[in-house]
């Protein structure tokens, strides 16, 4: 939330410089508040954690959020159970034909990273909800494959197949410490990583729409902005639970998979030990930031989403 300060204070610019919501007594008088609107396109497997961890975050700000549960209209979940889908999920056609808007939408990862885009089956409705949230959602979120489905979409973004999976808790430079969504970040982040795919720094300087806000020097980009359309990516999961990375790694480990121990998260890298959450700060930090940037910009009337 914002700190009211008279604007001839020095601390006002002082602080809006270094990203610090600050706003005039002037326009803190005209503010008008209402629940905001958030939907998670969920295309995880696992779709219950993935809501758990997504809604913890959203919901650890003062704000009331209306959280809306959106699937693929004719993917059938093959680990999520169907009544579940059918209790708490409304299908993409469902909501565009309704005409709703939104003023978040989170599109999460989804295990299809090895295929082309083109081979998901659900490749073409994905598009179309890309497309909408254009006209239809204030702020986008894509989260790993989500991301980088979303900046193929929108940028002709590549990915590309790595070698060995990029996998463990990886320290993340703040190239951009004045950016609203990094406000209170501290300059080296740790960040959880797990994907068989990258994109690369020099396909984004590539577009200069594109920005750099989070990078690692051995894992790449990880959080990158396209500002004109208010749209953020992030490749990498500050979202996961503590041990979200550790049933990752027991599940290929029992399937015979040749992985690798996740790389600095277990205390000395040993795996029978109990690894320690140390980005749980960060991941709120980031998505609060989102929700109060939704919040300051996103127009009071919803009928004005998708206009600016
Ligand atoms: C890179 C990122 O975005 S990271 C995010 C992905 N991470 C995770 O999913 C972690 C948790 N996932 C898992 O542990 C595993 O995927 C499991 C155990 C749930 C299932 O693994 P498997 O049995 O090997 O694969 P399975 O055949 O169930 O396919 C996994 C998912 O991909 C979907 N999928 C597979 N191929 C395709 C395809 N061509 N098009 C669209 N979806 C596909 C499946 O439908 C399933 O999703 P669903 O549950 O929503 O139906
Ligand atoms: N995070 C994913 C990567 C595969 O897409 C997993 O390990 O399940």
């Amino acid at each position: 939330m914002p700190i009211t300060l008279p604007e001839n204070l020095p601390a006002f610019d002082i602080l809006r410089n270094e990203g610090v919501m600050v706003m005039s007594p002037d326009r803190a008088a005209r503010q008008d508040i209402r629940p905001l609107r958030i939907a998670l396109l969920n295309l995880m497997p696992k779709k219950i954690q993935t809501e758990n961890q997504f809604a913890r975050l959203i919901g650890a700000t003062p704000l009331q959020i209306n959280l809306s549960l959106i699937r693929m209209s004719d993917h059938e979940s093959k680990n999520t159970a169907a009544d579940h889908m059918e209790s708490f999920y409304r299908p993409f056609n469902e909501v565009e034909a309704s005409g709703d808007r939104f003023d978040g939408l989170i599109v999460t990862g989804a295990p299809v990273e090895h295929l082309p885009f083109e081979e998901v089956t659900y490749w073409d409705e994905l598009r179309r909800v890309f497309d909408w949230s254009r006209t239809h959602v204030h702020s986008s979120f894509g989260v790993c494959w989500g991301g980088m489905a979303m900046a193929w979409h929108f940028h002709g973004l590549p990915k590309h197949l790595l070698g060995d999976k990029a996998f463990g808790c990886f320290r993340h430079r703040n190239l951009a410490p004045a950016s609203p969504y990094l406000r209170g970040f501290s300059d080296d982040v740790l960040i959880p990583v797990s994907r068989w795919t990258e994109v690369r720094q020099e396909d984004i300087d590539a577009r200069p729409e594109l920005t750099t806000l989070l990078a690692s020097d051995q894992v790449g980009p990880c959080l990158i902005e396209d500002a004109a359309h208010r749209t953020l990516y992030i490749f990498n999961h500050l979202e996961y639970d503590s041990g979200t990375l550790k049933d990752e790694y027991d599940r290929d480990v029992a399937a015979g998979k040749p992985i690798g121990v996740p790389a600095n998260y277990y205390p000395e890298d040993d795996p029978t030990r109990c690894p320690s959450n140390r980005w749980r700060s960060h991941a709120h930090l980031l998505y609060g930031n989102w929700i109060n940037e939704i919040y300051q910009n996103t127009p009071f009337d919803l009928k004005d989403i998708g206009k600016g």
